[in-house]
């Protein structure tokens, strides 16, 4: 695995503030709009800081996630992620689910195998990825208005306000990122795109998404033995690079770091993208490979990663490690992936 950039600690993709932003003026909303379509235009990232979603609704969902994951396998098991790739929902178990299974060279979310058209060189490639199991687990949810897509809730009297909480939390990340998708479609239009009333369509994202068809996960990279760190990117890995496939993504992740996204330059250099000491519950929001074709390329869906753990012993337990000596830390982290509806899909 190659070597960071930066220090993990040094932050690194711009830091903008959403305060107040669907109150603010024009000129005012404008300016944020400009601040993010810039650092979506270099980096494909940006932190996202006073976004609306309060610190105590974060917290409870990462505290939610750590119960679920540290529950009974048996327990977990009570909500499955369905077999095959159709559905995203539920509990995946960790080797269940690879990235690289989900890597092609066409952007359709399907594996790409050898079939004498050149691509025989990238199937090679990922079928060593397959190889590399991912050390994390996983719990997906959805709206409950998407049928195609059901929700697999585990049973309410093994993790009590578990549904409740997940089901408005998913629609407080909606509001969050309809805003985000304004300020996008803001900051992307030009004076020459209003109406004949000079009036903008600040709408042109958001209203491609009814919020149905949404993805929140529930991310656990468990620890792992010092002593196989050194296997590493060899026979296992938290999640090797890729792009995300819908519109945009944005991210809650807890104090452990790990996050790293390829440097504008590319060339397989990566930075740290840890969370920020300033504010913890700062989002990491990205734009995914379907935004870079609305945006005309102008937008960038950027390789990232989540890398090597911290190697810290745990004496007391505090991190996560169950206090085994000679673990890493564990590390938390929650997705919201942004899903257009399927017809549009199909159309783009
Ligand atoms: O856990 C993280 O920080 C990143 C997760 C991610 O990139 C993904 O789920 O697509
Ligand atoms: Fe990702």
């Amino acid at each position: 695995m190659s070597a960071l950039t930066n220090k993990p600690d040094t932050p690194s993709i711009p830091v903008i503030s959403f305060a107040d932003y669907s109150a603010l003026a024009l000129p005012q909303r404008r300016h944020t709009a400009t601040q993010l379509v810039n650092a979506c235009t270099k980096y494909g990232f940006a932190y996202i800081t006073d976004h609306g979603v309060p610190a105590t609704t974060i917290q409870r969902a990462f505290d939610l996630s750590a119960q679920f994951f540290a529950s009974p396998v048996a327990s977990k098991m009570k909500a499955p992620h369905p077999p095959g790739w159709a559905v995203h929902r539920g509990y995946s178990w960790p080797g269940l689910e690879k990235v690289s299974n989900a890597t092609s060279s066409n952007g359709d979310g399907g594996a790409t195998e050898g079939n004498g058209d050149g691509n025989e060189e990238i199937a090679a490639q990922i079928a060593a990825l397959r190889e590399i199991t991912d050390v994390k687990e996983s719990f997906d949810i959805g709206s409950d208005g998407n049928a195609e897509q059901p929700n697999q809730w585990p049973p309410e009297e093994l993790y009590p306000g578990f549904r409740g909480f997940m089901t408005q939390f998913y629609e407080e990340m909606n509001r969050a990122a309809m805003q985000v998708l304004r300020a996008l479609a803001l900051g992307l239009l030009s004076d020459d795109d209003a109406g004949e009333e000079g009036e903008l369509d600040e709408d042109a994202f958001a209203k491609l998404h009814s919020g149905a068809y949404n993805q929140l996960r529930l991310l656990h990279y468990p620890p792992i033995p010092i002593d196989e760190v050194s296997e590493y990117g060899k026979t296992k890995t938290r999640m090797p690079s890729h792009t995300d496939w819908s519109t945009i993504t944005l991210l809650f992740q807890d104090s452990v770091g790990g996050l790293e996204v390829e440097v504008p330059e590319g060339g397989g250099k990566y930075m740290a993208v840890p969370p920020l000491p300033s504010d913890p519950y700062a989002m990491v929001m990205n734009v995914g490979d379907l935004m870079v074709r609305w945006s005309n390329d102008r937008l960038k869906s950027t390789e990232h990663r989540v890398g090597l753990p911290p190697v810290i012993k745990a004496v007391d337990g505090s991190n996560g490690s169950n206090g085994a000596e000679g673990m890493t830390k564990a590390r938390y982290s929650i997705p919201y992936f942004l899903t257009t509806d399927p017809d549009l899909k199909k159309a783009a």
